[in-house]
């Protein structure tokens, strides 16, 4: 398949979204947008029964809707999607296809990635990590001194961290016995603190790399080594109580753990798209097999949603459509992400890697630097209704718009009281403030209800109006559950997809991370002299410097 490579910008319809923002920037607005009584049936989807998105609180009419279509046909997204989801190398400056898709292939179809289909080997890796899984969590699998594993330390960084961390975090009420542990600071402070409450005799470490080289993991994983060995002794006891996650066989066995208990993937898994893969062995450990399977199926379900739904009800390619209405023509820079749901506190974080990471590109998929157009937006967000107290006020009042995206259970699984139902009416009202706001005349009459004088709070008046047209998102799901978070995954990863594509970059390397690791590999053993330093800029050198006197 010959991909066009498609420069955005010169495109008929992104002109014509140009022309229209700037025409109708500031007539455009939701008090009238929602005249029509139908627009919430218009522009909510439901998807697998259990997930409605609502995206109809957005500042998108007819026109512009069909505009960023025709924009999605011009740069040929259909023909991408086949790309990504056939197993093409789509991630061109790596040389790899990206295929996390096949690592929740249920279809039964094979995936082929240089004339060879790799699902044999996803189930076989799957299957093995069912049986490890069951073993440690029935006890069948014993320590070194016969005991039962009780903690799961999982030492990995990045997308070999976060996504297990919140994953396991979001699925709390589906937890096994086991307890889970989470170690990705290079700062000593992450390990010390955990293996404070550790018993080596009963803990297992899951050493999760794809590259088996990333310094803040191999050094955590040597200092979670020692202190094993300082109680377990012989370097025999290592099988029973380390597994490596990873694609690097050869530094799996360096490192000393028997290939037996390494769970590999493969090259074409991009770090922060391998929850789904054995770096997924964490949350299943967590979870039990049969709940991580209900996740990959929740993904597969998403998949098939965006690879076979015409865009205008394709939710991931509608939501990286509108965003780029607001990332490229009103210039907004930045998007929340706001789950109403404490087990879900790490969900933006997540996401913070999986879009920046994937999106913050300024070099085209033809290698030409971009000039003219904006590429990913900067994520961020913290579970509702904590945010309200803390950044709301900007949201609501500020200058700058931040288009934030709600995501809530209907069904909570901690059901006290009227909590639930408390939370989601903030979820709700939130939304509604967001996108209508509340004029002066109400204000008015609000305060004179209260007896005040108007005339005498003129300066006060002008502070408790809210513009609104602040655009949202709203996702409730029926429950969070190990399927509904596998759809809400991958709906985001397809989001993600959906803008690169678009903005004509590569969504599948990091090579902005790349320089900072081998920066920091440069400096280590500039630290460890007493010499002073004279290699870098002033201020390098100045702090480096004063460092080294600061410890002396
Ligand atoms: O799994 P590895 O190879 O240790 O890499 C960890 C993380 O480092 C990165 O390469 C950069 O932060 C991420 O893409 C990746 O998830």
């Amino acid at each position: 398949m010959v991909m066009k490579n498609v420069n955005p910008t010169t495109t008929k319809s992104w002109k014509a979204l140009q022309e229209y923002f700037d025409k109708s920037k500031s007539t455009l607005k939701l008090k009238d947008l929602f005249k029509d009584q139908d627009r919430f049936n218009k522009y909510s989807f439901t998807i697998g029964g259990d997930l409605l998105a609502d995206l109809s609180k957005n500042l998108v009419d007819e026109k512009v809707l069909k505009m960023l279509l025709d924009l999605a046909n011009e740069c040929d997204l259909k023909q991408d999607i086949e790309a990504m989801f056939t197993g093409e190398k789509i991630n061109r400056s790596e040389d790899r296809a990206a295929l996390h898709t096949a690592l929740r292939n249920f279809s039964g179809n094979p995936v082929y990635v240089d004339g060879v289909d790799v699902m044999p080997d996803v189930k076989r890796v799957q299957a093995k990590m069912k049986a490890f899984s069951e073993k440690v969590i029935s006890g069948e699998w014993k320590g070194y001194t016969g005991k039962e594993i009780t903690d799961v330390v999982n030492i990995g960084i990045g997308g070999s961290d976060l996504g297990p961390c919140m994953i396991t975090a979001a699925l709390t009420p589906y937890h096994t016995r086991l307890k889970l542990h989470f170690v990705s600071n290079i700062d000593g402070t992450q390990i010390v603190e955990t293996l404070k409450g550790l018993n080596p005799e009963t803990t297992m470490f899951l050493i999760a790399s794809k590259t088996f080289t990333t310094l803040e993991t191999m050094t955590n994983a040597n200092t979670a080594r020692d202190w094993f060995l300082k109680s377990a002794g012989d370097v025999a006891h290592v099988a029973k109580h380390f597994a490596a996650l990873s694609t690097n066989a050869e530094e799996v066995s360096k490192f000393g753990i028997d290939t037996e208990n390494m769970f590999e993937f493969w090259d074409w898994v991009g770090g922060r798209y391998s929850s789904w893969s054995a770096i997924g062995l964490s949350i299943a450990l967590a979870i039990g097999y049969d709940n991580f399977e209900q996740f990959l199926r929740g993904g597969y379900e998403m998949d098939c949603h965006f690879r076979n739904t015409p865009f205008e009800k394709n939710v991931p390619a509608l939501l990286g459509l509108i965003g780029i209405w607001y990332n490229n023509f009103y210039g907004f820079e930045t998007e929340a992400i706001l789950p109403y749901d404490q087990y879900m506190y790490r969900f933006a974080a997540y996401f913070q890697q999986g879009n920046m990471e994937s999106n913050g590109k300024s070099v085209d998929r033809d290698g030409k630097r971009i000039t003219n157009y904006q590429t990913g937006p900067i994520i961020w967000g913290e579970p509702g209704s904590n945010g309200q107290h803390a950044f709301f006020q900007l949201l609501h009042q500020g200058r700058k718009i931040v288009p934030c995206d709600f995501i809530a259970p209907a069904i909570t699984h901690n059901p006290i009281g009227d909590h639930h139902v408390k939370l989601l009416s903030n979820f709700f009202g939130q939304t509604e403030a967001f996108a209508f706001g509340k004029d002066r005349a109400t204000v008015e009459a609000e305060l004179a209800a209260k007896g005040k004088d108007l005339s005498k709070i003129q300066d006060i008046i002008e502070c408790q109006v809210f513009e609104g047209n602040r655009p949202t998102n709203s996702f409730l799901v029926k429950e969070i559950t190990p399927r509904t978070l596998g759809m809400l995954i991958a709906m985001y990863e397809h989001k993600i997809f959906t803008q690169g594509a678009i903005w004509n970059i590569c969504s599948f390397d990091q090579w902005g991370v790349e320089y900072g690791k081998v920066l920091a590999k440069k400096i280590i053993p500039e630290l460890q002299n007493d010499e002073v330093i004279a290699s870098h800029d002033c201020s390098t050198n100045g702090l480096i410097n004063a460092y080294k006197k600061f410890k002396a």
